[in-house]
């Protein structure tokens, strides 16, 4: 059986390698031709080995990571690593601990950083920190280069022969063989690591109780009750519906279980309780692949980053899914940042529906998170505790302090030419929002413009981002101002809404995709706004 499984991958593996470059053919080629052809193959060995390197450090980064998975689960499961002393440290020895790797497993960096009280203290630190941050990025690029020059060194073909180009031209074919097969090898490690990663981070995940379907007592109640629980409305009741219908039990009982349906959405998932109210509308909302500077964990927000390579992935992945299930679009509406527009490109291209409309308006742009644009989450938790920074995030209506002339992207978002197409005054667009106030400007376009078009029977993509789906969520499911801090939308994940003729949800809104990877991937966004990374 193992011996089967090994063949079939030997002969897999074969078949890609074959196909990316299929065999040399040079017959009756001239000498320009021949050096053509090697100019081709050098720069495609160029082309493989820049992958390879780049596989070659994710598989060094993954192995890390599975490493402080494996030991954050050894933690949970009780068996404690030895507590780090909170010891005074000078704000020197803190940074010699710092960029220092051998140090820094010893120190408890965030424990440290509270002993520093003063504020100037603390901003000098992580000022130089960032810095050193920013010279090892420039010092690994410098060796990537290197590294990529010494393995692929340049092509010299003057003077050769026509022999010597056939020679020549065999040897970079081979070469480039060898090359691809270890990308492919080192592919198949990174895809293997990725499998342990997100295994890892569900048993963590587990662990910590979060995927654990709340106890739900099993309570009688009205049908009233339920239909007004089920359909949103004011009245707020927990109930495991299921059980509701094979268990009748005391009525006080009902009072003691409050919350929101939709909270229970996973546990409700697939359970038909809303055969009450016809579905006649599906809508889908999708946050926008990752972005570039989503992968920094840096607050992006009106500033227009392009799309990660992964969150190019996830986009085509996206498309590639919805494709699968059979759906068709009318017509698209993005915000007027690119990778909103780039994701709804993607998906349509995946699905091979290139054609449909698509409408811009910077009404569905991302929150304005005034002048917290471009600023580090994790070292904002740092410097200001992570309770501060998630009420920066996810609550419904604190607005972060605007955006002044002095700040370093203010010039780039306002001097940008799509800002005069507003359908309001440059002067007037916000400097700062509150997810109320992404609401309060999102409502007047979804009314008059995305209405009228699902009203007419048009299936409607909005691909935007993570708060301005979620203020449109808020809207539509009628959730509180207090439980929409905790509604998170993964990157490139289609949320599909059924609505009936008013556009009320028929059934819990429904994350398409593979369950256990869009839990990971919540949390993944939940995590941004620890002060993980300097922390351990
Ligand atoms: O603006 C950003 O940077 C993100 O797209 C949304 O950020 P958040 O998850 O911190 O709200």
């Amino acid at each position: 059986m193992l011996v089967a499984e090994a063949e079939e991958k030997k002969h897999e593996k074969e078949r890609v390698v074959n196909a990316s470059f299929p065999p040399l053919k040079m017959a009756g080629l001239s000498v320009q031709e021949l050096q053509d052809l090697c100019k081709d193959l050098h720069r495609k060995i160029d082309v493989v080995d820049e992958a390879r390197y780049d596989m070659q450090i994710k598989v060094a980064k993954n192995d890390t990571e599975i490493q402080t998975l494996n030991q954050k689960i050894i933690e949970l499961k009780g068996v404690k690593r030895p507590s780090l002393k909170r010891v005074k440290k000078t704000t020197d020895d803190m940074l010699g601990a710092y960029t220092d790797t051998s140090k820094l497993m010893k120190a408890d960096f965030k424990a440290n950083l509270k002993t520093v009280k003063k504020e100037d203290e603390k901003t000098k630190l992580l000022k130089m920190a960032a810095v050193m941050l920013e010279k090892e990025k420039e010092e690994k690029k410098h060796e990537r280069e290197a590294t990529l020059n010494d393995k692929v060194p340049a092509l010299q073909l003057s003077g050769l022969s026509m022999q010597d180009l056939q020679a020549m031209c065999k040897e970079l074919h081979h070469k480039i063989d060898v090359v691809d097969e270890e990308r492919y090898d080192i592919d198949a490690k990174v895809t293997k690591n990725n499998k342990e990663i997100e295994n890892l981070s569900l048993k963590i995940f587990e662990l910590k109780g979060k995927m654990k379907r709340p106890a739900l007592k099993r309570v009688k109640i009205s049908a009233d009750a339920m239909l007004g629980a089920l359909l949103g409305a004011k009245v707020k009741e927990s109930v495991d519906f299921k059980a509701n219908l094979k268990t009748v039990k005391k009525e006080e009982e009902k009072k003691e279980e409050v919350t929101d349906w939709r909270k229970n959405v996973d546990a409700m998932s697939g359970f038909c309780c809303f055969v009450l109210r016809m579905s006649k509308y599906k809508l889908f909302l999708l946050r926008h692949g990752e972005g570039a500077w989503n992968k920094e964990n840096r607050f992006c927000s009106w500033v227009d980053q392009k799309l990660s390579e992964d969150g190019v992935k996830e986009a085509q992945d996206c498309g590639r899914l919805l494709k699968e299930q059979g759906y068709k679009f009318d017509l698209v509406f993005t915000s007027i940042l690119s990778r909103s527009i780039q994701t709804a490109w993607l998906v349509l291209e995946a699905m091979g529906q290139e054609w449909v409309p698509v409408v811009k308006s910077w009404r569905l742009n991302e929150r304005h998170y005034g002048s917290l644009i471009g600023l580090n989450r994790a070292e904002m938790a740092l410097q200001h505790g992570e309770e501060k920074v998630k009420l920066w995030r996810r609550s419904y209506d604190v607005t972060p302090p605007p955006i002044d002339e002095s700040h370093p992207y203010f010039l780039e978002i306002y001097n940008d030419r799509r800002y005069t197409t507003c359908d309001v005054a440059k002067e007037n667009l916000p400097r700062a929002e509150s997810l109320k106030e992404v609401l309060d400007r999102l409502l007047p376009y979804w009314d008059s413009t995305v209405v009228p078009e699902i009203k007419n029977g048009r299936t409607v993509l909005i691909s935007a981002h993570g708060n301005s789906c979620r203020a449109l969520l808020k809207h539509l499911e009628g959730i509180s101002d207090v439980d929409i801090a905790s509604v998170t939308l993964p990157t490139g994940i289609p949320v599909l809404l059924e609505l009936d003729e008013n556009l009320k949800p028929v059934k819990p809104r429904q994350l398409l995709g593979d369950q256990a990877k869009i839990q990971a991937a919540i949390k993944k966004v939940e995590d941004q706004g620890k002060a993980k990374q300097t922390a351990t």
